[in-house]
C-alpha cells in the first residue's frame, strides 16, 4: 500500500452541479479541478493543459476545455499525447453567486499566472502546401482561439517575402507572439525580417509560433514530437495557446557580403539534388520524393568540395585539424558595416580563435540541421536540441547504392545514423566549399537552405541576365549559430 502525501493543498470546496448532475468539486492550488460525482465516479481537468477559457454567467461556469477523445474518470493532465484531442465544454453550477465569481476568478487567475498570449498575429500563407492555410484558419485554429479568448489579428501573405517585409516594420508591442500558418518558408522569412530590424535585438524575443500548412512542417513537427504529442494543427494551434516558449538556436549563414539567417537547415548533395529536382514531378503528389530518390540513387552524384568546421566537445575525432583558416569571410569581418546598415550582424562571440577541423571530398551528401525533423516524415538529426547553440551535421562520402536505398527508408525515425556510412556530428560552426559533380566538371550542385535554393552550380539567369540565388556557388558558405537567440511557442 502507498502513502498519500499531502502536497496538494485544496483551496477551494464547494457542492456544485456538474453538467447538470450533483456533486463535490474541489479547486487545487496547482491548477487541478477535480469532481466527485453523487453518482459514482471521480473526475479530473487540469487548467494548465486542458483548459482553454471559461466563463461565468450568474451561477454558472462554463469551462471550454481541449480534451482527449477518449478521457476517461478521474484522468488528468492530457493523457500521453498521442490520442487525438477535441473541444468539450463543462458547466459547473455554484450554490451561489458569490461562490461562482470566486471559483471564476481563482480559475482565471491561475490561467494569467501562467503567462498565456492574449493578442496574437497570424501569418497566414494561402499558398502554402494544398494551399489551404486559409480554410484550416477558419475551422481548425479560430474556434480554439476564440474559446481560449485570445484576440488576433490575420495577414495573409500576397507574394513571396511579404511576411518579411511586415516581420521588418509591424509594431510588435501590440502582440504577445507571432504565428505562422504556413510552412517552414514564412517563419524563416519573419525570423529574417525580426532581425533586419533597427530594434533587432528586443524583436527577436517575441515569441513565434508555428501552426502546420505547409509542405515542409520540419519544426512544428520537431516541437510537437518533442513531448511525443500527435502532428497536428490542433495540437500546435493548442500548444501556442498554452504558452510555454523555448529558446530557438538562429544560424547566420554568409558568404562574402552575402547573408541570410536559418532556423532549420541547409544541404547539399544528394538531399538538396532530391529536394529540389522533384520539384518537376509535383504532380505526383507525395509519391514523387520516393521516385525521385529512387532515380536519385540509381545514378548516383558524388560533388567535389571542402568543408571545415568547428566540432562540438567530444566530435573533435572528425577530419584533420588545420591551422589557418581560408575564411570566406575574413574580409567581411572588418567589413561589417557594410554588410547592413542596421540590424543582426551574426553571433557576437568570435569564431576565428577556434579549432578548425576540415574534410575533402568527394561527398555524396551535406546535410547540417538545427532541429531534429525536417519535414513531417523525415528525421535527419536526432539528436538536434532546439537550443544547444550547435548544428547536427550529417556527412555522407560514401556509400553503395544498397546501403543509401536502405538509409533512405530509414528516415522516419532517425535510426539511418547508426550507419557506418554516415558521419554524424555537431558542430558550432561550418564552412561548405562546394564543388562540381565528379566525372562530370560543368555541372555543379545545389545548396538548398529551409527548402530554398541558396546557390546553384548550373546557373541560372533570369531575363536581366543576372544571376538569381542569393549566393555564388563554389567560394565558402559559412554558418555561425547563435545559442537561443530566437524564442518560439512550444508544447511544454
Ligand atoms: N501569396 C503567395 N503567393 C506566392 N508565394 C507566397 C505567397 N505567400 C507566401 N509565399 C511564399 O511561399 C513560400 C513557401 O511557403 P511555405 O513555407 O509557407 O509553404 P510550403 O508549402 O512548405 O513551401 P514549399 O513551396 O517550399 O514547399 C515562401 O517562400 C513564401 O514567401
Amino acid at each position: 500500500m502507498t502513502m498519500k502525501t499531502e502536497i496538494e493543498t485544496p483551496t477551494l470546496r464547494e457542492r456544485v452541479r456538474i453538467d447538470g448532475s450533483p456533486a463535490e468539486a474541489s479547486l487545487v492550488a496547482d491548477g487541478t479541478l477535480r469532481w466527485s460525482s453523487d453518482n459514482g465516479g471521480e473526475w479530473c481537468l487540469a487548467l494548465d493543459s486542458e483548459v482553454l477559457g471559461l466563463e461565468a454567467v450568474g451561477l454558472r461556469i462554463a469551462i471550454r476545455a481541449f480534451v482527449e477523445l477518449t478521457k476517461g474518470l478521474a484522468s488528468c493532465g492530457g493523457g500521453n499525447g498521442i490520442g487525438k484531442r477535441v473541444r468539450r465544454g463543462y458547466v459547473l453550477e455554484m450554490p451561489t453567486e458569490e461562490a461562482a465569481s470566486r471559483w471564476t476568478e481563482r480559475m482565471k487567475d491561475y490561467l494569467d499566472s501562467i503567462g498565456r498570449p492574449k493578442r496574437l498575429f497570424f501569418f497566414v500563407n494561402p499558398f502554402g502546401g494544398k494551399k489551404s492555410a486559409c480554410k484550416i484558419f477558419d475551422t481548425e485554429i479560430k474556434p480554439l482561439l476564440l474559446d481560449a479568448d485570445i484576440l488576433y489579428t490575420v495577414k495573409e501573405t500576397k507574394y513571396q517575402l511579404h511576411a518579411q517585409e511586415i516581420a521588418k516594420s509591424m509594431d510588435l508591442l501590440k502582440y504577445d507572439g507571432v504565428v505562422c500558418v504556413s510552412g517552414d518558408g514564412v517563419l524563416v522569412e519573419v525570423v529574417n525580417g525580426l532581425l533586419q530590424r533597427e530594434d533587432w535585438n528586443t524583436a527577436i524575443k517575441i515569441p513565434l509560433g508555428i501552426i502546420p500548412a505547409g509542405t515542409g512542417n520540419g519544426m512544428a513537427k520537431s516541437l510537437l514530437d518533442s513531448v511525443g504529442d500527435l502532428f497536428s494543427v490542433s495540437n500546435a494551434t493548442f500548444s501556442i495557446i498554452r504558452g510555454y516558449r523555448c529558446p530557438l538556436d538562429v544560424v547566420t549563414v554568409l558568404q562574402g557580403k552575402t547573408k541570410f539567417f536559418s532556423v532549420l537547415m541547409l544541404t547539399w548533395g544528394l538531399v538538396a539534388d532530391i529536394d529540389i529536382e522533384s520539384e518537376k514531378y509535383r504532380w505526383m503528389g507525395s509519391a514523387r520524393l520516393d521516385f525521385y530518390s529512387l532515380l536519385r540513387i540509381m545514378n548516383l552524384r558524388k560533388y567535389h568540395g571542402h568543408v571545415q568546421f568547428v566540432p562540438a566537445p567530444g566530435y573533435e575525432v572528425y577530419g584533420e585539424p588545420i591551422k589557418q583558416t581560408n575564411s570566406c569571410c575574413e574580409d567581411d569581418q572588418g567589413d561589417k558595416a557594410n554588410v547592413s546598415a542596421c540590424g543582426y550582424q551574426g553571433p557576437a562571440v568570435s569564431i576565428e580563435g577556434c579549432q578548425w577541423r576540415s574534410l575533402d571530398g568527394p561527398f555524396i551528401s551535406v546535410w547540417l540541421n538545427n532541429v531534429p525533423w525536417a519535414g513531417e516524415h523525415v528525421m535527419p538529426a536526432p539528436n538536434a536540441v532546439f537550443s544547444d547553440g550547435y548544428l547536427d551535421a550529417i556527412i555522407i562520402k560514401d556509400c553503395p547504392k544498397s546501403a543509401l536505398l536502405s538509409l533512405m527508408l530509414k528516415m522516419n525515425d532517425g535510426s539511418y545514423c547508426e550507419s557506418p556510412y554516415v558521419m554524424y556530428l555537431k558542430v558550432k560552426a561550418f564552412r561548405l566549399e562546394p564543388g562540381k559533380r565528379v566525372g562530370n566538371p560543368t555541372k555543379g550542385g545545389i545548396v538548398d537552405s529551409d527548402g530554398e535554393v541558396i546557390a546553384r552550380g548550373d546557373h541560372v539567369f533570369n531575363h536581366n541576365n543576372k544571376q538569381e540565388n542569393l549566393m555564388a556557388y563554389g567560394p565558402p558558405i559559412q554558418m555561425t549559430v547563435d545559442q537561443g537567440l530566437a524564442n518560439i511557442f512550444s508544447p511544454r
